[in-house]
C-alpha cells in the first residue's frame, strides 16, 4: 500500500463512500495519471465536469489532490478536485478571436506546491529586475519563493551578485548554485523535505532541467527513454510531470509551467494584462488615474463585475512593484559603476533544445 502522505496528502474530514483520494502526477490530453494508495492509476474526468465547470479552472491539473471512483479494469473516474493551497495559472487567449470577447480563460498549470524556486542565471543574463518580477508572480501563487542563482561557475565572484540580490530582496532566501559541479545544492535541502512540492520558475536556458537532473541524481530524460524501450506502455517522449526526488520531495515540471517562464518578464507582465488595460481607452479623461474620476471605465467595469476585482488588484500590485524595482535598479546600477563582474565568455545556448 502506498502512503499518500508521501505525496503531500493531508487528508479530508469526511471521505465520501466509494471514493479514493489521489494526486495528479501527469496530464496528457484528457487522460490523467493519479497516484493513489493502491499505486498509480489512469483516470478521466466524470462527465459532470464538462457540464458544470464554468471555466477550465475547475478542471484538475498536475499537483491537484482529487477524489476518484476507482476502476481496477480500466480508467478510474475523477469526481472532485480538492481545494488548492497554491496554484500557477496563465491567461489563455486561444478560445477567443482577438478583440472579440473580453473574458480570458485561465489555464491552471501547477497546483499545491510549497516552494517556488525562482531560477536566474549569474552569467550575462543576470538581471535583478527580472528576478523581482518573477517574485511578484510567485507571491501571488501561494507558494513560498526561494531565489536560486544558477551557473555560479561562470562568474569570477558570485558573492558580489549574491549580495546584490540579497540587498534587493532581504525577506526572501537567496542561494547560488552550480548544477554541474553540485555547488550549493546542499543549501536547498531544507526545502526538499519528504512530502514537500517545488516548482521552478525562470526563463528558458537558466538551468531548470540541469537542476532537476542534479537533484534527481540521474538524467531524467534518459530514464524516460529507457522506460520506452522496455515497453512499459508509456507513449511519451518527456519525463513525468510530477517527479519524486530521492529526498522524498517532489518537483512539478509541466509544459504550461515552463511557458510561464518563457517570456522575458519585462514585456510578459504587460502582455498579461491586456484585459485590464483595454478599459483605459474608454475612460472619459485620458489622464484618468482610475481612482475616483467621473466617467472612469475601470471603476464602472469593477462595479458591474466585467473586470474582476482580484484582477485589478493584481494589476495595481504589479505596477507598484515595477516602480519599486525601477527605483532599486537605478540605485544598484549607480553602485555597480563600471565594474565588470561577470564573465563574457558564456553566451546563452539559444533555443535548440527540445521543448517538453
Ligand atoms: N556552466 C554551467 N552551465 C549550466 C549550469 N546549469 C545549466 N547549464 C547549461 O545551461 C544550458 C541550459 O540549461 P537547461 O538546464 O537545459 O535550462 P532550462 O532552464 O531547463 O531550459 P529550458 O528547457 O529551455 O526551459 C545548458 O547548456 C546547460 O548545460 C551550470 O551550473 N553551469
Ligand atoms: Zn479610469
Amino acid at each position: 500500500m502506498m502512503d499518500l502522505k508521501a505525496y503531500g496528502y493531508t487528508g479530508i474530514e469526511v471521505m465520501p463512500d466509494g471514493l479514493l483520494p489521489g494526486r495528479v502526477t501527469e496530464l496528457r490530453r484528457e487522460r490523467f495519471t493519479v497516484m493513489t494508495e493502491r499505486g498509480e492509476v489512469t483516470a478521466v474526468l466524470k462527465g459532470a465536469f464538462y457540464r458544470s465547470a464554468q471555466t477550465r479552472i475547475d478542471f484538475p491539473c498536475v499537483g491537484d489532490f482529487v477524489l476518484l471512483h476507482d476502476n481496477e479494469n480500466g480508467d478510474s473516474l475523477i469526481a472532485t478536485v480538492l481545494p488548492r493551497r497554491s496554484k500557477f495559472s496563465r491567461a489563455d487567449y486561444s478560445g477567443h478571436a482577438a478583440g472579440y470577447a473580453k473574458t480570458v480563460l485561465e489555464q491552471v498549470v501547477a497546483t499545491n506546491f510549497d516552494y517556488v524556486f525562482i531560477l536566474s542565471s549569474l552569467n550575462a543574463d543576470f538581471n535583478v529586475t527580472r528576478i523581482m518580477r518573477y517574485l511578484t508572480q510567485a507571491r501571488q501563487s501561494g507558494g513560498q519563493p526561494v531565489v536560486i542563482l544558477t551557473k555560479a561557475d561562470l562568474v569570477e565572484d558570485y558573492n558580489l551578485l549574491l549580495a546584490e540580490v540579497i540587498q534587493s530582496i532581504p525577506d526572501v532566501p537567496v542561494h547560488a548554485i552550480c548544477s554541474h559541479i553540485g555547488l550549493g545544492l546542499n543549501k536547498l535541502d531544507p526545502y526538499l523535505m519528504p512530502g514537500k512540492t517545488v516548482v521552478f520558475l525562470g526563463m528558458s536556458g537558466v538551468g531548470k532541467s540541469s537542476l532537476l537532473n542534479a537533484l534527481a541524481e540521474q538524467d531524467i530524460m534518459k530514464v524516460q527513454a529507457i522506460r520506452e524501450i522496455d515497453s512499459r506502455g508509456r507513449h511519451t517522449t518527456t519525463h513525468r510531470q510530477l517527479f519524486m526526488l530521492p529526498s522524498g520531495a517532489m518537483v512539478i515540471d509541466t509544459p504550461g509551467m515552463r511557458e510561464l517562464g518563457l517570456f522575458d518578464a519585462d514585456e510578459g507582465i504587460r502582455a498579461g494584462f491586456t484585459d485590464v488595460e483595454e478599459w483605459f481607452a474608454q475612460c472619459r479623461f485620458t489622464d484618468c488615474r482610475h481612482q475616483a474620476e467621473p466617467g472612469c471605465a475601470v471603476l464602472a467595469a469593477l462595479a458591474n463585475g466585467s473586470l474582476p476585482r482580484e484582477r485589478w488588484e493584481h494589476y495595481v500590485a504589479q505596477q507598484q512593484e515595477n516602480k519599486d524595482v525601477r527605483n532599486k535598479t537605478s540605485y544598484l546600477n549607480r553602485q555597480k559603476g563600471s565594474k565588470t563582474i561577470w564573465s563574457k565568455q558564456t553566451k546563452k545556448h539559444g533555443g535548440g533544445r527540445n521543448r517538453h
